[in-house]
C-alpha cells in the first residue's frame, strides 16, 4: 500500500547555509520545501555528546521535537544535525585550540538526518560521515568549521573547495544520499493540489 503524503517534505532549519546545501544536494529528486525556525539545541552539556551513541540518543529527543514539528507542518518533516567529531578527543565535538595538545588531529564530519512523515509512524534516521583532519583555519569564515576541516585525499578545507566539490562529498551528501535512496525505494505518493 503506497503512503500518500498530503505536503512535500519540509526540511526545518534554522541555518542558511545548511539550507543552501540541502537544497544544492538534492536539486528535485523530491518534492521539498523549508521552514526557518531556530531550534532548540538538544544535546545539553558538551560531555554528553562526546560520544557518537549518546549524538544518537539527542536524535531520539528529536523525535518528540519531530512529532511537535509534524502538526505544526501538517506533513513529512525532515531535520539534521550535524557535527565535527575529533578522534583524539573520542568523538567529542569541540574547540580546534584543544586539538594543539595531540598528535592527532584526525576527526570527522557527520550529519544525523531525521525524517517524520506522520504522527503514527516511525521516524528513520540517515548517517552520513567524512573522515578528515583538523588544520589551521584556511579558506572563506561563512560557515561554521569548514575552515578547518580537511577531509581524506585533499589539498583543501570544505571552506576553500569550491560548493559543488563539498557537497560531493560531504558528510550532508553521504547522508542525503541516502534519504534520496529512501524515497526512491519507498512507495509514498505525494498529494498536491495542482498548484505547484
Ligand atoms: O537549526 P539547525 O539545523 O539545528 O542549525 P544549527 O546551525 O544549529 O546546526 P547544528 O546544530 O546541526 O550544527 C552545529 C554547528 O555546526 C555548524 N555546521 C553544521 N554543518 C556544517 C558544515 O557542513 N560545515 C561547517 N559547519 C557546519 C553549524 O554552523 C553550527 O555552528
Ligand atoms: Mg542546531
Amino acid at each position: 500500500m503506497p503512503t500518500v503524503l498530503p505536503r512535500p517534505v519540509t526540511f526545518v532549519t534554522g541555518n542558511t547555509k545548511k539550507l543552501e546545501e540541502v537544497r544544492a544536494i538534492l536539486g528535485h529528486s523530491i518534492p521539498f520545501q523549508s521552514l526557518k525556525l531556530d531550534l532548540p539545541e538538544l544535546q545539553g552539556e558538551p560531555e554528553e555528546i562526546s560520544k557518537e551513541k549518546a549524538r544518537l540518543a539527542a536524535a531520539s529527543v528529536l523525535w518528540c521535537l519531530l512529532m511537535l514539528l509534524i502538526l505544526k507542518v501538517n506533513g513529512p518533516v525532515l531535520v539534521e544535525d550535524t557535527c565535527l567529531c575529533f578522534n583524539a578527543l573520542n568523538g567529542l565535538p569541540g574547540l580546534n585550540n584543544i586539538l594543539t595538545a595531540y598528535e592527532d588531529k584526525s576527526a570527522y564530519a557527520m550529519c544525523i538526518f531525521s525524517l517524520s512523515l506522520g504522527p503514527n509512524l516511525e521516524p528513520v534516521t540517515f548517517l552520513g560521515k567524512t573522515q578528515g583532519k583538523i588544520v589551521p583555519p584556511r579558506g572563506p569564515t561563512d560557515f561554521g568549521w569548514d575552515p578547518i576541516f580537511q577531509p581524506d585525499g585533499y589539498e583543501q578545507t570544505y571552506a576553500e573547495m569550491p560548493k559543488e566539490e563539498k557537497n560531493k562529498i560531504s558528510h550532508r551528501s553521504k547522508a542525503l544520499a541516502l534519504v534520496k535512496s529512501h524515497f526512491a525505494a519507498a512507495d509514498y505518493i505525494f498529494q498536491t493540489d495542482g498548484s505547484h
